[in-house]
């Protein structure tokens, strides 16, 4: 399996970012004043639940959390002006 479908995600959120459609989420996050308060709290609340999940051995509940948590990290990156890239070169700095 390869992280493809991580690149397409981060076209579609890059995409909601420059051309804000009314009807998106992910553009609503970035049309917002306090959308960046939005995604910070997003991604405190779906950790806790993330924890919640893993306690109760909750297999389907963690990858759930875990997208949510994935995507919201995603817009986050793309709010301050970063992509897929500097994650992968972090973590490609610590092999
Ligand atoms: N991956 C996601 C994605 N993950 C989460 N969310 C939204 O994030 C919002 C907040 O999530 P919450 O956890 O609060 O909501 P929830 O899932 O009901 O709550 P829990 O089940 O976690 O308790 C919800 O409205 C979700 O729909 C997402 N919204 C969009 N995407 C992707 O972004 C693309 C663009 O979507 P638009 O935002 O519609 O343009 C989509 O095609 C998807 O690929």
């Amino acid at each position: 399996m390869t992280d493809d479908v991580l690149d397409e995600l981060f076209a579609v959120i890059e995409d909601r970012k420059e051309n804000l459609p009314e009807d998106s989420y992910t553009a609503s996050l970035f049309d917002h004043e306090k959308g960046e308060n939005a995604v910070l709290e997003k991604l405190g609340e779906e950790s806790t639940e993330l924890l919640l999940a893993a306690k109760d051995d909750d297999r389907e509940e963690i990858a759930h959390e875990s997208a949510d948590i994935v995507y919201h990290l995603l817009v986050l990156l793309a709010m301050k002006d970063m992509d897929l890239e500097d994650l992968r070169a972090e973590l490609a700095e610590r092999r």
